[in-house]
């Protein structure tokens, strides 16, 4: 059995700048990776068969976005080859930390391997388009700059950082927020060239704070100590630090009953050397 990360991100801002005829959503977004997430293992098997091992509770395998992704792989390549997936869950679902898209873009890359598919970064990441918005920058690999529903993919720099992420007790279904009446959805697009560590806002933020008064709640007591922002469509938010010191004593004097997580800034997916 082998053993891979799927790790959290965040949206270090996420404006809705429009919206398309088939009602997704036009966004603009910086992605990060944190060191903070699920871990996937895999048995190949020769029979074809996927098969995952530890069903979340309350979702159909068949609905998993990780069985979805091996068999989107299989029927694109007509590998005959199977796999049994265990999926350690570290990530809340329904999060805004992209759990289930992280999840569905390990197995693209690791099967990729497993398998002997040899298929490119391209060509995985266009699955992972078909599988959700957010799954092709897992695949991507690299802090980036969005656009689109969030597919078109550009990489930015962004100086080390840790964070403090909190994590209300409360799971927000993306399509809610996205269908609000109250979100705007007229943002004036930025450059890629204007952003800078905390630039703009999240335009969901508003929307699930008013539905979601745990959410409301976490981020106002992060904001004493930095710039808090929710991340995707939430319910997790986070402030960035520049020094895990500075993170952990924040996150040492939080209230008992808020749950969350520190972790480091990445710049790179753990499995980006997967694709040459
Ligand atoms: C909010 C973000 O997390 C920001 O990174 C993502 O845009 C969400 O991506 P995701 O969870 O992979 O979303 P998907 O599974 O593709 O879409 C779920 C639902 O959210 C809405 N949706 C999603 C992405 C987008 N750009 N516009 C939308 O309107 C659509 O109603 C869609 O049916
Ligand atoms: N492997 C999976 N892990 C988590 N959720 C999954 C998985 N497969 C399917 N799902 C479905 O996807 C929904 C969203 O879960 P996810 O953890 O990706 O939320 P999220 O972090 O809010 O995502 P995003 O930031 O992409 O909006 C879940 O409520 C669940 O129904």
């Amino acid at each position: 059995m082998t053993t891979f990360p799927a790790p959290a991100k965040l949206n270090l801002f996420l404006h809705v700048v429009g919206r398309r005829p088939d009602g997704y959503h036009l966004l603009q977004t910086v992605f990060r990776f944190v060191d903070y997430g699920d871990s996937l293992s895999f048995t190949v098997r020769d029979d074809g068969v996927i098969r995952r091992v530890n069903p979340l509770p309350g979702l159909d395998p068949e609905q998993d976005l990780t069985v979805r992704a091996a068999r989107l792989l299989q029927q694109e390549t007509g590998c005959r080859l199977g796999a049994d997936i265990f999926l350690e869950k570290r990530l809340p679902m329904g999060g805004g930390l992209g759990g289930g898209s992280s999840d569905a873009a390990t197995v693209l890359l690791a099967l990729n391997r497993l398998w002997d598919l040899n298929l490119s970064r391209q060509m995985l990441q266009e699955l992972g388009l078909r599988l959700g918005a957010d799954v092709p920058v897992f695949v991507f690999g690299e802090s980036s700059f969005a656009e689109g529903v969030g597919e078109k993919l550009q990489p930015v720099v962004l100086p080390p950082a840790w964070y403090v992420v909190l994590v209300p007790s409360v799971a927000v279904s993306t399509v809610e927020i996205f269908t609000s009446r109250e979100l705007t959805r007229d943002t004036k697009p930025i450059k890629m060239s204007d952003f800078s560590t905390g630039c703009g806002r999240n335009d969901l933020e508003p929307v699930v704070c008013r539905k979601y008064p745990q959410v409301a709640e976490c981020l106002e007591w992060l904001k004493a100590f930095g710039d808090a922002r929710m991340t995707g469509s939430g319910a997790c938010v986070f402030a960035a630090f520049s020094s895990q010191e500075e993170a952990n004593k924040v996150f040492s004097v939080k209230p008992a009953q808020m749950a969350g997580f520190v972790a480091k800034g990445l710049d790179r997916h753990p499995l980006y050397d997967f694709i040459s």
